[in-house]
């Protein structure tokens, strides 16, 4: 890694392309900048006009947000593992000419992407433009932390590149992108939405907690879907707005394949790193929220106190635990989940902070911890095998874990729920729940139907 100090793109771009004749090589370039304030959704629809996908990233919570354009470069090309993409992530840091002086995390160097819950089943065709592992590193990326932003260039640079020509595109790309009229454009709406086997999927469930009770398994998360026809073809970045003002203590996001979009806005923290700290969450259980305080606090008490909720969550935190004293030190985990409000409905929730070991970086945590009781089971092998022989749906990137990590050993992931898959004037949205000995088939189906809502009402339904 070469770290650039003072400097302009012109004499970067020069830099890079001598190293290219000098080296035989293609460095990738990456250079940051401050600029004035920009709203990241004005950026992400003005990238709708270029022939790119787009990858949108926020943290609700913090005012976070990453919205990428296009690709400069692909680290799932030959991957077909994380840890194979985290060996190209390193190797493109390490022969990277990087110019980022603020250092700020979620700027400068950084991959985003996701992958497929389970990589060892053959895709479906609806999940066909999303490889089962896609990290990219944009070609032009928006950073807004607080009232900070930052824009980050990637470029690929061959001996053949002549470093006029390369500015020129970059400031055509630039312009393109910050040229907007100041409003969100598009509105959508839903025609009918279809229940996808419903009465197939309780009897699913019911399979389930007797496979539960033989002792063949202790905890099996079942997901369904719901189909939604809109009215027209889907205006992401509506969604993506109804979801930011809509779901705070979420994480939104979006992400473009040649026209298909994942979107949703999940609640559930895979793993956070800030240099050596990293944070995980346990977040299963859940209820409704009341429609009085009152009721809304009783509703709540009684979760806390429930054992079917509370052996729900239970398997996701031994299991959290366990994986996190792998890579890390002094993993700390409080006896007692608390309750985790969302606008729909309400988690029981028991955070986990670590110290990283050196030498480990998130994609091991990723690796690791994906996937956790959460989204797929106890044992972690044995529930698999039952989803995938009686789910009957390809989950695709839905319960699998998206997120982006910087060359600063910054980064963060969450687990992709509440989501769906946007394709032109269809979405299917996904939905699961964790079944355990004593599940009523009944009540996790309108757990299910209360975990479609983000999305449904962002969709206009
Ligand atoms: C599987 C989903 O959510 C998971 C299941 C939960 C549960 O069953 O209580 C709660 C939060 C998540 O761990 C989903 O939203 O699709
Ligand atoms: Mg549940």
């Amino acid at each position: 890694m070469i770290e650039v100090k003072e400097t302009t793109l012109h004499t970067l771009l020069d830099q890079a392309v001598n190293e290219a004749k000098y080296n035989h090589t293609t460095p990738l370039l990456s250079m940051t900048k401050k600029i004035d304030d920009f709203n990241p959704l004005l950026f992400f629809e003005a990238a709708e006009q270029l022939p790119m996908n787009r990858t949108f990233w926020s943290s609700t919570a913090e005012a976070f947000y990453i919205v990428g354009v296009g690709s400069a470069y692909d680290l799932a090309d030959g991957a077909d593992s994380i840890e194979q993409i985290e060996r190209n992530w390193r190797k493109l840091v390490d022969e990277s000419i990087i110019h980022n002086p603020y250092g700020t995390p979620g700027t400068g160097l950084l991959t985003i992407g996701g992958m497929s819950f389970d990589p060892t089943i053959r895709k479906s065709e609806r999940w066909k433009k999303f490889s089962h592992q896609s990290f990219l590193i944009p070609a032009l990326m928006l950073t807004k932390e607080r009232d900070t932003c930052y824009v980050t260039f990637n470029i690929q640079v061959t001996e053949d590149d002549h470093p006029e020509q390369l500015a020129k595109r970059v400031k055509w790309m630039e312009n393109r992108l910050f040229d907007h009229s100041g409003y969100i454009h598009g509105e959508n709406g839903v025609e009918s939405t279809a229940d996808v086997a419903p009465e197939e999927w309780k009897e699913t469930v019911k399979r389930a907690t007797d496979y539960i009770k033989q002792d063949d398994a202790d905890k099996i998360v079942l997901a369904r879907e719901l189909q939604v026809k809109l009215r027209d073809n889907a205006a992401i970045t509506p969604i993506l707005n109804n979801l930011i003002e809509t779901q705070t203590n979420s994480y939104v996001f979006a992400f473009e394949r040649d026209g298909d979009c994942f979107v949703g806005s999940s609640p559930e923290r895979l793993v956070k790193q800030e240099k050596d700290v990293v944070l995980s969450t346990c977040l299963a259980g859940t209820a409704p929220r009341g429609e009085t305080n009152k009721e809304d606090d009783r509703i709540g008490n009684t979760l806390l106190q429930d054992e079917k909720n509370r052996s729900e969550h239970d398997f996701v935190v031994r299991m959290i635990r366990q994986s996190m004293e792998n890579y890390c030190l002094a993993v700390d985990v409080p006896d007692k989940p608390v309750l985790y409000p969302l606008k729909n409905l309400q988690h029981l929730y028991t955070p986990v902070t670590a110290r990283l070991k050196e030498g480990y970086s998130i994609f091991d945590i990723v690796g690791k911890l994906h996937p956790t009781p959460a989204l797929g089971g106890v044992p972690r092998e044995k529930s698999l095998a039952f989803i995938r022989d009686h789910e009957r749906l390809d989950r695709g990137w839905y319960g699998a874990p998206v997120g982006w990590l910087d060359s600063n050993s910054n980064g963060e992931f969450a687990v992709a729920i509440r989501s769906g898959l946007i394709q032109g004037d269809q979405a299917s949205l996904f939905a699961g729940c964790g079944i355990v000995r004593d599940s009523d088939p009944e009540a996790e189906y309108e757990e299910t139907k209360i975990k479609f809502l983000p999305m449904l009402s962002v969709l206009g339904g």
